[in-house]
């Protein structure tokens, strides 16, 4: 066979060097599929002159057909209305069409059923199987993994009941009224995030977070806690991320400064990581080690062992609603058809708006102060997962991946940086995130009428805008007329058709949390199989660790360098002639 048959063929046989997981022929280069310039083609003639406004006025359904209801067990319905935004049924029809055409099922079931989709470091993806509380077996290398998932919570469980009730003492007798989790990135922002969220679920224990390896995190933290009450928990994957290590070794020797006795270690000192060898080095007993797995990745491990002080926050019964939750979204995750797929839809409306609408940031706010470090847990699952510019074929991507995540929670984001979403030049699209309940409804539920009238009021306002016509009619009222009233009012039109998400859960409860980080973390997902970029590796953050390893012990005398660029040397040596 010769001639362009031939060449197919070859190309299809041709074996690859590198294994992209999914047990599925490399996918196309994204902006060459067919259906991506149908995108592309629709955006320019029809999208991008898409009116919200227009929309909703020719629709009387529009909310009826782009909202969609999760009715949990216990915690209440969840309602996600994506209906504010500029997208018509072609639109959604093109973008679902564009999910089936990249495969995201298929890729779904892959990560679901243990593949080892992370390619470059050679590991399955499975912080789904930490809430697998179905319980059904997911193989690695042949290998149920959920008899060791369930050792690990069982582990908890019982340590977590230990120190609430008391059991679990310091080396002095006394009970444990604070703990502090030393950790970083994966091994802190997720515990922080939830231990925050759930605050009106506490059991009491006092908690506390050091991450910096800025000396002022843990001095700080220091000052506050009593080495005879005090739990730390160190927290690391690795067990060798410098800034955890280094935190840790400073909280044992301030510790053993008063406790003047190794043995006490063990009953203050307890470990979460995936690497043995090193907790021992470390000197914390392998029993005190709560252990996970390779293939939890480390912004997805607040589902692990590393969850541990969430559990002893909330205790393990509530911990273990917050699995139930992320489970719970997991199976609508697998089972919904992608048109009515909550994840899948965020995934897609993302797309639309960042690769054909030039959107580069994304914007997450929640309406609820337990919710504050929400956007911060997301910039690291989000950004580190999909900030990526290599394809899995290995090619520079030529269309804009993961996108820069940010917010705050209402209605402080209101009275900093709403002005720019309502009348800045940029496109920002926004997931507004609110509980019908509060858990402090002081002022006879006042305080949290306003909060929810707010929330309305910007997802309203933001979409729908203010025209000429009104605003010339709210200026006349107020006896303006002629030129005067002509200098003041281009400022006061709002053009309106800002696109919006909103997510409404009954209360913020460990379980309607779970469901809302998972379906983030597959929304996340989703977007990555579309762009055909590896979400779990992060090789992007060593560079700087190599590079701060390098400078560490220049900075240890006072002799200038010259071996880094100028503007590097230049700063050093400011430092070493400043100090
Ligand atoms: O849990 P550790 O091994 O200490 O890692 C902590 C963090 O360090 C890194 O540099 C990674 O970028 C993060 O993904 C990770 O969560």
């Amino acid at each position: 066979m010769t001639g362009p048959a031939c060449q197919a063929r070859a190309i299809r046989e041709k074996p690859s060097s590198y294994d992209t997981g999914y047990g599925m022929e490399t996918k196309a280069d994204l902006t060459s599929e067919p259906i991506w310039q149908q995108i592309k083609t629709y955006y320019e003639t029809t999208g991008k002159n898409l009116v919200i406004k227009d929309l909703f006025a020719n629709d009387p359904q529009r909310f009826k057909k782009f909202s969609l209801k999760l009715s949990t067990p216990e915690n209440g319905d969840i309602l996600f209305d994506y209906s504010k935004n500029r997208i018509d049924d072609e639109a959604l029809r093109l973008l679902f069409q564009l999910a089936k055409d990249r495969k995201v099922a298929e890729a779904r079931d892959a990560m679901f059923s243990g593949q080892k989709i992370n390619f470059t470091e050679n590991r399955a993806v499975l912080h789904i199987a930490l809430r697998n509380r179905s319980n059904t077996p997911i193989l690695v290398d042949g290998k149920d993994v959920m008899p060791d998932v369930n050792a690990v919570l069982e582990h908890m469980k019982q340590f977590t009941n230990s120190v609430l009730s008391g059991q679990w003492r310091g080396y002095s007798g006394k009970q444990i009224t604070d703990v502090v989790n030393i950790g970083i990135g994966g091994s802190d922002l997720g515990p922080l995030m939830v231990t925050e969220a759930l605050k009106p679920y506490s059991k009491g224990l006092r908690l506390h977070f050091v991450s910096n390896i800025d000396g002022t995190h843990l001095a700080e933290t220091l000052n506050k806690v009593d080495p005879e009450t005090v739990l730390f928990i160190i927290a690391s994957k690795t067990f060798t991320t410098q800034e955890t290590i280094t935190n840790a070794t400073s909280a044992k020797e301030w510790f053993l400064g008063y406790a003047k006795d190794q043995a006490a270690v063990a009953k203050h000192f307890v470990a979460l990581s995936t690497n043995e060898p090193k907790v021992k080095e470390f000197g914390i007993d392998p029993a005190n080690m709560f252990g996970f797995w390779d293939w939890v990745g480390g912004r997805y491990s607040l589902w692990s062992a590393i969850g541990l002080s969430i559990s002893l926050s909330i205790g393990f019964e509530n911990f273990h609603q917050l699995l139930e939750g992320a489970h719970y979204l997991d199976k609508h995750f697998q089972t919904a058809p992608l048109e009515q797929n909550i994840p899948v839809i965020l995934a897609l409306l993302g797309i639309w708006y960042s690769n054909f609408g030039g959107s580069e940031t994304h914007a997450l706010l929640p309406y609820d102060q337990y919710l504050h470090r929400f956007a911060a847990y997301f910039q690291q699952g989000d950004m580190e997962s999909n900030g990526k510019y290599v394809t899995r074929n290995g090619r520079v991507a030529n269309y804009s991946t993961g996108p820069i995540v940010w917010g705050e929670p209402g209605t402080n984001g209101q009275h900093a940086f709403y002005q720019l979403i309502h009348q800045g030049t940029r496109l920002i699209p926004c997931d507004f995130i609110a509980p019908v309940q509060s858990h402090n409804p002081i002022g006879n539920s006042l305080h949290h009428k306003i909060l929810l009238a707010n929330f309305l009021a910007q997802t309203e306002a933001l979409a729908m805008g203010k025209t000429t016509e009104q605003a010339t009619a709210e200026l006349e009222k107020q006896g303006l007329k002629g030129e005067a009233l002509q200098k003041i009012l281009p400022h006061k039109v709002f053009q309106g058709n800002r696109p919006t998400n909103s997510i409404v859960v009954k209360k913020i409860t460990p379980f309607t949390l779970g469901v809302l980080i998972a379906t983030y973390e597959q929304k996340i997902f989703t977007q990555g199989v579309i762009w055909d970029i590896n979400s779990f590796d992060q090789w992007g953050v060593e560079l700087g660790k190599q590079l701060a390893k390098a400078i560490e012990p220049e900075l240890q005398d006072n002799n200038p360098v010259s071996t880094h660029d100028s503007s590097t040397n230049g700063l050093i040596n400011f430092i070493k002639a400043s100090r």
